[in-house]
């Protein structure tokens, strides 16, 4: 038996002028023709009356779009329909397709079967996943770049590099007692040194592109009253957070997100940090201290007519960024626990546009788009840290033996990003060119 014959919906829930609904599997064409009358020709815009397969009943005027494989997203026979986006319109539908045989799609099920047809790689279907929950310009080029296949060209390369390493540390071992060019198995050692300062220098790069796909998180703390709630709201734009007169206001995390320069941020706002009495103002201050440990940079906020607290004094750390809010009661003082803080008014706005600039600054810093083919997600870091021991690994190896036994785990290891963990079919066709006289 083939795979089944799948559908979903491919555009967003909800109503919409247009809802398309995709089909793949090797019964799209009978599908097609039972609910449209006709198989429509491949690649062009059909309108079509859709009727359900046993009741006759028309259920919509769609348009028909008919992808006969391989030519098609997943590889194999596809269509997609068209609909009037209602949600009466998309339920009909998508009953008379059950009812022609086919299955609802599990999630993620389509590109499931792109990669199988071998039209991508993991790392490629990592990135359209990531392209979709792009939220930010930056974080759509990053993926886009990883969707067309920068990470698949940059470790499929690696993976081939190591598989020719792999081919002569074998010929080395199979025709050792026969004549081979002088320094082979030397060359081995030198060749895998280099490619393991490149995974490396990969690794290297401080996380910038997985936190680009992650985004930063970046905490307010303070004593309270500092003004850290109408901070947050001046930020944002919004009155997201409660703000009022009366010390320990704030209690729950409360969260908004920002496009700082292309970098999704989450901006924390969190409970004053004092001794509290109050067991709910305790959790909350609790929390306002994980979500400060937990944060990529904490904005340390004082207010000018208070005398700096030892409790946020803590928080004043290398890579914190110290503000002294209420400028527009009493001036910034030239130095906070040593360091210059940034004068800023949340309710005149004084100072804003410069802080607002400086953290797109730190954004950018943290998880500006550094590489052409960046990192960005963890599953590759894990993977890239094990080829890369491996290698290392190789090198100290005093056998020719041990040597391959290293090559084939770290190919393996990389093997596991990509998703072509075959070593023995790539090394079936290395070996197949590889010209020893035998
Ligand atoms: N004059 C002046 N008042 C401010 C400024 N920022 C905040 N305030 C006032 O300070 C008081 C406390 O502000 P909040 O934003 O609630 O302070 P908070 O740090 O969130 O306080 P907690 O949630 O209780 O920890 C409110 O009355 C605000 O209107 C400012 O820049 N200038
Ligand atoms: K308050
Ligand atoms: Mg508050």
């Amino acid at each position: 038996m083939g795979p089944a014959t799948i559908f979903a919906l491919a555009s967003g829930a909800g109503r919409a002028a247009v809802a398309v609904l995709r089909l793949s599997g090797p019964g799209t064409a009978a599908a097609i023709s039972t609910l449209a009358g006709t198989l429509p020709a491949p690649r062009h815009a059909s309108l079509r009356r859709l009727r359900h397969p046993h009741s006759a009943e028309v259920l919509d005027r769609a348009l028909v779009l008919w992808f006969p494989a391989p030519a098609s997203y997943t590889g194999e026979d596809s269509a997609e329909l068209h609909l009037h986006g209602g949600p009466a319109v998309i339920a009909g539908v998508a009953e008379a397709l059950v009812a022609a045989g086919l299955r609802p799609a599990e999630p993620g099920e389509f590109t499931r079967r792109t990669f199988l047809n071998g039209k991508l790689d993991l790392t490629a279907a990592e990135g359209i996943a990531d392209l979709i929950a792009a939220e930010t310009a930056a974080q759509r080029r990053q993926a886009l770049r990883q969707a067309e296949g920068a990470l698949a060209t940059l470790y499929g390369g690696w993976a081939v590099r190591l598989t020719a390493l792999l081919a002569r540390q074998e010929a080395f071992i199979e025709f050792e007692d026969e004549d081979l060019p002088a320094g082979l198995d030397d060359a081995v050692t030198t060749t895998a040194a280099v490619l393991r300062a490149e995974i490396q220098a990969h690794l290297a790069d401080a996380g910038r592109g997985e936190r680009l796909r992650e985004g930063l998180l970046v905490a307010i703390l303070g004593a309270p009253n500092a003004g850290k709630s109408s901070l947050l709201n001046a930020l944002a734009g919004r009155e997201a957070a409660i703000v009022s007169a009366r010390a320990g206001t704030t209690r729950d995390v409360v969260e908004v997100r920002l496009d700082l320069d292309g970098v999704p941020v989450t901006l924390a706002d969190t409970a004053g940090l004092r001794e509290a009495a109050d067991e709910i103002e305790v959790e909350g201050i609790r929390r306002a201290r994980r979500r400060a440990e937990e944060a990529d940079l904490v904005l340390v906020v004082f207010a000018t007519d208070q005398p700096p607290d030892a409790e946020t004094m803590a928080w004043v750390r290398p890579g914190a960024l110290v503000l002294a809010n209420k400028t527009d009661v009493a001036p910034a003082p030239a130095l906070v626990g040593g360091v210059v803080p940034i004068g800023i008014s949340a309710r005149t706005g004084d100072g804003l546009a410069a802080l607002r600039a400086r953290l797109a600054e730190e954004a950018v810093a943290r998880a500006g788009v550094a590489a052409a083919a960046p990192l960005t997600r963890s599953r590759h870091r894990a993977a890239l840290t094990e080829a890369a021991a491996w290698l290392a690994e190789l090198e100290a190896a005093p056998l020719p033996e041990l040597r391959a036994e290293a090559l084939r785990a770290g190919l393996r290891a990389i093997g596991r990003i990509t998703g072509h963990v075959g070593v023995e079919a790539v090394l079936d066709a290395v070996f197949g060119e590889f010209c020893i006289g035998k």
